[in-house]
C-alpha cells in the first residue's frame, strides 16, 4: 500500500549531519558575522526545557521585544549541541505565519555560547490550560486547532517532522496566534541521522508505532500527537497521561482497544511485541470520553489516532474536516482571549508537566553573556 505519510529509516551518520547543517547557514551566521548578545537587554526568564533557557529581552538597537533561547553547552564535548544545530538550521529554513520564527542567531562572550533570537510569545498553552479557569470554548479550540495543523501542513510539506509536539510548545501571541516551537527534535526527512530513539515526543503524546519499537519513524508520529492535544484541549485535561511506557500502552489500549493485524498490517512484527502481551479490549471508548462532541468531532478524533501510521489522517485532511465546518465555527485568532493575568505563571505548571526526556543540570549562570546583569531584570509585563 502506498505511504500516505512520509517516512525515513533512519542510519547513523552523525558528522554529515552538522556539515550539512552549517551548509544551509545564512552567510551572515556561516561567516561569523553574527550579533553579540550584549546587543540585548533580559527582561525576563520566561521558559527553561531540556535544551536551554528562554528569556524575554529587548533588540536595544532595533527597540523590539523578542525571546532568547540560550542553548544548553552541559554534557557536550564538541560545543554546540546537535539538538541545537538542527534546531537553529531547521528554523531558519522556515517562514510560516505558524511556526516560531527564528530572527537570528547571536554569540555570548564565550564563543562555544549561543543564542535564539525569536519572535516573542506571550503564552505557552500549556501554562494557559493548567490556569484558565474555565476551559477553551469549542470555537476557540477549533481556532487553535485549525493554526496548529496549518503549522503542521507547512512543515510536513516541507519534509520536517518536528518530533516533540505537545501544549507546552504551542505558543500563541496576544494576537491568537498560534506557533509551533521548539524544534530540537525536529528531522528533516532525507538527512541521515542517528538511529531512531523511541524516546523521541513526550510519553502522553508518543504514537503506538514509537511506544512498540518501530524503526520507521513518519509525520504520522506528529500527528498522533496532534489529537493528544485536539483531546486534551476538549477535555481540559490531557488525554493519555501514561507513567511509564507499559502504562501509556495500556491507555491506549484501554481507550482504543487493543490493535491486531487486521487493522494495523505489520502490527504483530513491532519489536517490543517479543517480550508483552497486550491486554484484550475490544472497544473504542472515545465517545464515552466524549459524550458531548459532535459525530464530525468524533471521526476527526478517530481519524487521528488511527493506530496503522499509514491510514492516519493528514494534517491536509485534518483541515478539510467536517468539524471545522460545523457549528460552532473556529473564531478569529484577534478574538482569543489574551490572557494577560496567566503571562507570569509560565514556570511553576510546566514544571508539574510529566516530561520523558533527561534533566540536564539548570544551575549554571545563564545570565553571564548578556551586558545587563539580573538584578537589573525589569519586572514582565
Ligand atoms: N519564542 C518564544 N516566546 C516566548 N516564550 C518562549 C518562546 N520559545 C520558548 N518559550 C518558552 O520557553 C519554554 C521552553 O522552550 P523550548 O520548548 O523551546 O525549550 P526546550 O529546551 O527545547 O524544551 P523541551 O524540554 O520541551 O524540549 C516554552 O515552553 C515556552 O514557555
Amino acid at each position: 500500500m502506498a505511504k500516505r505519510h512520509t517516512s525515513q529509516e533512519v542510519q547513523p551518520a552523525f558528522f554529515s549531519i552538522l556539515n550539512e547543517q552549517w551548509f544551509d547557514f545564512p552567510s551572515e551566521a556561516k561567516y561569523g558575522k553574527s550579533r553579540p548578545v550584549t546587543d540585548f537587554e533580559k527582561l525576563s526568564r520566561v521558559g527553561e526545557g531540556t535544551y536551554g533557557i528562554v528569556y524575554k529581552a529587548r533588540d536595544t538597537k532595533f527597540d523590539k521585544i523578542v525571546a532568547l533561547k540560550k542553548m544548553r553547552m552541559a554534557g557536550t564535548k564538541d560545543g554546540i549541541p546537535v539538538s541545537g544545530l538542527r534546531e537553529i538550521n531547521i528554523l531558519l529554513n522556515l517562514r510560516h505565519d505558524n511556526i516560531v520564527e527564528l530572527k537570528e542567531v547571536v554569540v555570548g562572550k564565550s564563543l562555544n555560547s549561543i543564542f535564539l533570537v525569536m519572535e516573542y510569545c506571550e503564552q505557552d498553552l500549556a501554562s494557559l490550560l493548567d490556569n484558565m479557569p474555565a476551559p477553551f470554548s469549542e470555537t476557540q479550540v477549533k481556532c487553535i486547532l485549525i493554526q496548529m495543523l496549518k503549522g503542521l501542513r507547512y512543515l510536513h510539506e516541507n519534509f520536517i517532522i518536528h518530533r516533540d509536539l505537545k501544549v507546552s510548545n504551542l505558543l500563541m501571541t496576544d494576537k491568537g496566534c498560534v506557533k509551533i516551537a521548539d524544534f530540537g527534535l525536529a528531522r528533516k526527512f532525507g538527512l541521515p541521522s542517528k538511529p531512531m530513539t523511541p524516546t523521541v515526543v513526550t510519553l502522553w503524546y508518543r504514537a503506538p508505532e514509537l511506544l512498540l519499537g518501530s524503526k520507521i519513524q513518519t509525520t504520522a508520529i506528529d500527528m498522533w500527537a496532534a489529537g493528544c492535544i485536539m483531546g486534551e484541549l476538549l477535555a481540559h485535561r490531557p488525554l493519555l497521561p501514561g507513567r511509564s511506557e507499559i502504562h501509556q500502552i495500556e491507555l491506549i489500549i484501554e481507550m482504543f482497544g487493543t490493535p491486531s493485524d487486521a487493522i494495523w498490517p505489520g502490527f504483530s512484527d513491532l519489536p517490543a511485541l517479543s517480550n508483552m502481551t497486550l491486554r484484550k479490549q475490544p472497544y473504542n471508548n472515545l465517545r464515552h470520553t466524549f459524550t458531548w462532541l459532535t459525530d464530525a468531532g468524533i471521526r476527526l478524533l478517530n481519524f487521528l489516532f488511527m493506530y496503522d501510521p499509514n491510514k492516519r489522517a493528514t494534517a491536509e485532511e485534518c483541515l478539510e474536516s467536517s468539524y471545522f465546518k460545523e457549528q460552532p465555527h473556529p473564531c478569529d485568532p484577534e478574538l482569543m482571549p489574551s490572557f494577560p493575568q496567566h503571562r507570569l505563571k509560565r514556570k511553576a505548571p510546566e514544571e508539574k508537566r510529566q516530561e520523558t526526556k533527561s534533566s540536564m543540570s539548570k544551575n549554571s549562570d545563564l545570565f553571564s553573556d548578556f551586558g545587563v546583569g539580573p538584578t537589573s531584570a525589569k519586572k514582565k509585563k
